[in-house]
């Protein structure tokens, strides 16, 4: 088993070239956030466009765009019921699609419209409650670059692994039989990409909060779009989103996820330069 270190970022966080515009850095589409969760898809999205990426566009509940807009102008948003989200999914790199979408049939519905529409060489990472909807309605698995993003109990429905039983020989097998790249979220995060295993060592206590796992999908999505490879950038991401949450927790009990996102410009910078 490798570890995730900070050297295996600074590898891929490098200074930005000069002869680049907004294109150059992803077109990332976050698909989540119900008239419920719409914390959910905001997180994602400021994650995203706090780790860098070029465009960010959330389809969500359009009860959602006065909170989205007023936190993050950044973002352009659109109405995930409407046929507004075939043309956004062709136009994007990188595709999120769970942070608060719900489990309910018109998520179901839209979560299969993504499926649908999303290519073979587009990143789509998967998490919240569309690992849910897959597990519970025994969808098909999408042809595109994936990355799964489960917490044990997302794991456990996806994977059939009871909590007890997810070690990680038994979590790196049934791995195997899902295409792309599986991030099994705990206390100790692993990663499963091929025939590797990645643990994650960085992150604590105080990232046990509502967000922190929305968070990291927008930081993937931001990593994704910007860095390659592909597998590098999933682990870099891993990674700098729970030292940049060590890095808040040094003065603060809990790192809220809007603590991490507005650190991750300046330690992007660090990083980048060292
Ligand atoms: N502000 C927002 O908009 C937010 C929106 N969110 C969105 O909500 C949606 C639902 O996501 P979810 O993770 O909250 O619910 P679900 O998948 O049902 O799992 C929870 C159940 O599993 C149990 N459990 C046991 N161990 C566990 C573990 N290690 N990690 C996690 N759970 C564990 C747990 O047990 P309990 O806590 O009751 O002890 C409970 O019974 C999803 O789309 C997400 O993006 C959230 O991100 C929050 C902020
Ligand atoms: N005790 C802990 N130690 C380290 N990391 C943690 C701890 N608790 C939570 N995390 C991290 O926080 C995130 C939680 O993800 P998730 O449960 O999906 O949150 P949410 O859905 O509320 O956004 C994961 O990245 C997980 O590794
Ligand atoms: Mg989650």
């Amino acid at each position: 088993m490798k570890q995730l270190t900070e050297q295996l970022a600074q590898a891929i966080v490098r200074p930005r070239q000069r002869n680049t515009y907004k294109g150059s850095f992803g077109k990332i589409l976050i698909v989540g956030g119900n008239a419920q969760f719409g914390g959910a898809a905001i997180m994602s999205a400021s994650a995203a466009v706090y780790a860098g990426a070029g465009l960010v566009s959330v389809a969500t509940d359009p009860v959602n765009r006065s909170a989205l807009h007023a936190r993050l102008p950044e973002a352009m948003i659109l109405n995930a019921a409407s046929s507004a989200l075939e043309t956004a999914i062709r136009q994007a790199t990188v595709i999120v699609v769970g942070p608060g979408l719900g489990t309910d049939n018109a998520a179901l519905a839209i979560l299969k419209r993504v499926f649908a529409a999303v290519e073979q060489t587009q990143v789509l990472i998967i998490d919240g409650s569309a690992i849910t909807l897959v597990a519970a309605h025994h969808l098909d698995y999408p042809n595109a670059q994936l990355i799964w993003t489960p917490h044990q109990v997302e794991w456990q429905r996806l994977s059939g692994l009871a909590l007890p039983d997810q070690t990680v020989t038994a979590s790196q097998q049934a791995a195997r039989r899902i295409p792309g790249i599986v991030v099994a979220k705990s206390s100790q995060t692993h990663v499963f990409v091929g025939d590797d295993v990645y643990e994650n060592m960085a992150g604590g206590p105080a990232m046990a909060t509502g967000g922190s796992g929305d968070t990291l999908t927008g930081i993937i999505a931001a990593f994704a779009g910007q860095f390659q490879p592909l597998k590098q950038a999933v682990l870099a991401a891993v990674f700098v989103h729970s030292h940049v949450a060590d890095i808040v927790a040094m003065n603060s009990y809990v790192a809220l996820p809007t603590m991490v996102i507005r650190e991750l410009p300046a330690y992007l910078k660090q990083l980048s330069e060292s």
